[in-house]
């Protein structure tokens, strides 16, 4: 049967003609097909439709009941066909694309041709996939690639064509052809046939209809996972093995089991199955999944509730003094604003108090630094002053001693003040007015709330030690040699440092002049009191303070324990780190040639080292004249005194009033009093007690001190020799401080 048949017939057997005409039926799937709009258009469809219809049209032929699948324009054509071929038809074993014999059929009128339509299927080159299974689809039925399907061909022929009638389609046919080419025989020879190298069905429709795929050999037996591995290196290999070629999996290169651990809750689970244990479960990739069990679920979080701090830090805190007392009025009242002082109920004692009056700085504020030797401590390596001698405590010389012992400051200090402990022996403190330290002896108030015992705080500062405690350091400055400055900060008038020396007679001072320091480019000498002279060649540091004429600190002459001790005290200002101290030295030169130049820097300097000038103090206006101060004052105490003496009678409040009067003129009293301590006249204090001696004992003190603080002249015979610094004179007032034809800071050097 098979040598009858021509000998490329099978594909290619019916010319493109017979199968257009055959594509006919191949309409009733297409119609919806868009038809083309061109001449060009309609014969590709046609030849697209004449490369795959083969079957299509044998099985036209084969169905003459069927008036669809007949040709109506030439019946006997077909029937001339059909006859010679149905019993022959033979698909190719391999399909060799061969050009198609012409047959009578091409000859064909195309007028009779029915419309041609695209064939979606074919065009998107998926035709040879077969078709879906659905509903009533027949092919569900078959098995493909199997087999028992490989049935005769003539039998598969005839056996489409039955089902043909009942519904079977070209692809049925189309698809017996392909189970035909599955016969392992045949394999080998497509192969050889076959180009190994797959060809895009869309770019190849001769030969995809004619040259049976893998897919259409139809693999007979399941194959093995081996049999893939081998194929994919001999023969093509499939889409899906195409896309493993990456994969260690596909090139066999083994790789480490991936250890899976398991969480849950938060915790690590080492065999979920087996219950918790140490050991750690290394789970393979073909081991089955282990669930991790699922997290319980977490308790919803209680909502907190935001705590706000709607008081100051210590608010509620007990405060240790009144923070009312010395208060005016409008001050009272904003402090009665201030929300720590309102009433919270139950006292917080959280947080401890700051180690000072916490109350105090809440409601005053106050600027700070950071300590000088925390943020800019002096290099190493300073310059240190030559042939200085260091004493702590003044010392008399010759006959000092026995002139101080006459001086009636022995008996004076030891009365004792009348301050209360709400005062503190504050500003109005009698001692405090009169510069009298208080002491055990002559304080009513103790020393725990003294607020009058500057140099006995001082004691115990330099006595811890540290640099930070003392407070002060020597410095070189550019062209005023020497200095010092403060490496902490100072609250206003308080104690720094005490000036300390030698105490001497004025004799003495005469003789060290002319003798000791006549070669000296720099003295160290300071009125004192009662006829002496501190001689700070030996002594303090404090002799390297340098004058300013808008100095930050004072040099202040106190009565401790009824001894004279001078004494650097903050001005009325706070001082900060690393501030240079100066004060204002008020100069003698005693003379125009020892007159040195102000290197101050200060905008109100004066130009020279010398006394003030008359010009420069403020006009007193006459309502708050010195006088009229001191009036107050002395008014003051009175009342106070009479209060003391005739017992507190009075209610807090009157007292309270009493003391704030006190305080503003004991500002001023003292203040008329620093500024002329060496003019403090023995026994100021033991007259306080008296109203008359009181006011006139002040006035004099006031007096000498307008009157002698300043020479109007000087005698020309100062000129060589210092001049006797006299009781009047000033604590404060330098007395010698150089030749003024030498250079000072070249005595430095050497
Ligand atoms: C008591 S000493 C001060 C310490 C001095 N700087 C030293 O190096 O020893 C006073 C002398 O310092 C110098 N001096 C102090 N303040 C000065 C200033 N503002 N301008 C110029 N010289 C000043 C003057 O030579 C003065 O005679």
């Amino acid at each position: 049967m098979e040598s009858s048949l021509p000998p490329m017939m099978p594909a290619r057997a019916l010319s493109s003609e017979v199968s257009i005409a055959a594509s006919t039926f191949s309409q009733t799937a297409s119609l919806s097909s868009t038809p083309p709009t061109t001449v060009a258009d309609e014969s590709d469809a046609m030849d697209v439709d004449a490369s795959i219809e083969i079957g299509d049209s044998i099985v036209a032929s084969t169905k003459p009941a069927d008036s669809h699948h007949q040709a109506p324009a030439e019946p006997q054509e077909i029937a001339q066909a059909a006859p010679q071929q149905l019993p022959t038809v033979q698909l190719p074993p391999a399909p060799t694309p061969t050009p198609a014999p012409i047959t009578p059929s091409s000859t064909r009128s195309r007028r009779n041709l029915p419309t041609p339509v695209y064939n979606l299927a074919q065009l998107a080159g998926t035709a040879g996939h077969g078709k879906r299974r659905s509903k009533g689809d027949q092919v569900s039925n078959r098995k493909r690639g199997s087999a028992a399907n490989q049935v005769a061909p003539v039998a598969n022929a005839e056996l489409d064509a039955t089902n043909s009638t009942s519904g079977t389609t070209k692809s049925d046919i189309d698809r017996s052809a392909r189970d035909q080419a599955t016969n392992p025989s045949e394999v080998s020879e497509t192969k050889d046939a076959t180009p190994s190298k797959r060809i895009a069905t869309r770019f190849s429709r001769q030969e995809k209809s004619e040259t049976p795929t893998k897919k259409q050999q139809g693999i007979s037996k399941k194959r093995s996972r081996e049999d893939v591995e081998n194929s994919v290196a001999n023969t093509k290999m499939s889409r899906e093995l195409r896309r493993l070629q990456d994969t260690d999996e596909f090139r066999k290169i083994e790789k480490p089991d991936t250890i899976t651990t398991v969480w849950a809750n938060g915790k690590y689970v080492e065999n979920p199955d087996a219950g918790p244990s140490r050991k750690r479960v290394k789970i393979t990739p073909r081991a089955p999944e282990v669930v991790a069990p699922e997290p319980e679920p977490a308790p919803a979080p209680k909502r907190r509730v935001k705590k706000w701090l709607d008081r100051g830090l210590y608010a509620g805190q007990e405060t240790p003094n009144d923070p009312f007392s010395g208060l005016s009025a409008a001050e009272k009242k904003d402090l009665n604003k201030a929300p720590e002082l309102l009433s919270i109920g139950e006292v917080n004692k959280t947080l401890p108090l700051p180690i000072y009056s916490g109350m105090r700085t809440l409601v005053q504020g106050r600027d700070f630094k950071l300590p000088f030797d925390i943020c800019n401590p002096l290099p190493p390596g300073q310059p240190k002053p030559d042939d200085f001698k260091k004493i702590t405590k003044n010392r008399f010389v010759g006959e000092s001693a026995a002139y101080w012992k006459k001086n009636p400051h022995f008996g004076d200090y030891q009365s004792k003040c009348v301050c209360t402990k709400e005062d503190g022996c504050g500003e109005s403190c009698q001692n405090r007015i009169m510069l009298y330290e208080c002491d055990e002896t002559n304080c009513n108030v103790g020393p725990e709330l003294c607020q009058n015992r500057a140099f006995a705080k001082l004691q115990e500062r330099t006595k811890a030690g540290g640099k930070y405690r003392v407070g002060v350091e020597v410095i070189k400055t550019d062209d005023r040699g020497y200095g010092i400055r403060a490496n902490r900060c100072f609250e206003p008038n308080q104690i720094i440092m005490e000036y300390t020396g030698e105490i001497i007679t004025e004799e003495e001072c005469d003789r060290r002049m002319n003798e000791k320091y006549k070669d000296n480019k720099c003295y160290y000498l300071m009125s004192f009191d009662q006829n002496m002279i501190i001689d700070a060649t030996t002594g303090s540091i404090a002799r390297f303070v340098n004058h300013s004429c808008s100095p930050n600190c004072r040099m202040i002459k106190w009565i401790v324990s009824g001894q004279p001790r001078m004494a650097l005290f903050a001005g009325d200002r706070p001082i900060m780190t690393g501030e240079e101290l100066t004060y204002d030295y008020n100069f003698d030169p005693f003379s125009a040639k020892n007159v040195q130049k102000c290197l101050c820097g200060s905008p109100n300097c004066r130009g020279v080292l010398g006394p003030k000038p008359k010009e420069v103090k403020p006009p007193k206006p006459a309502k708050n004249s010195l006088t009229e101060t001191v009036k107050k004052g002395v008014k003051a105490g009175k009342r106070k005194l009479k209060d003391a003496f005739d017992g507190i009678e009075d209610g807090p409040a009157k007292k309270q009033r009493v003391i704030k009067a006190a305080k503003g003129v004991a500002k001023g009293a003292a203040a008329v009093v620093k500024r002329g301590v060496s003019t403090i006249s023995a026994g100021t204090k033991a007259v306080l007690g008296t109203k008359s001696a009181t006011v006139r004992k002040s006035k004099t003190m006031v007096k000498t001190y307008s009157k002698t603080k300043i020479p109007a002249k000087r005698p020309a015979t100062i000129r060589t020799s210092p001049r006797k610094p006299t009781a009047r004179q000033s604590g404060s007032t330098i007395v010698a401080a150089g030749t003024g034809d030498k250079d000072p800071y070249e005595a430095d050097s050497n």
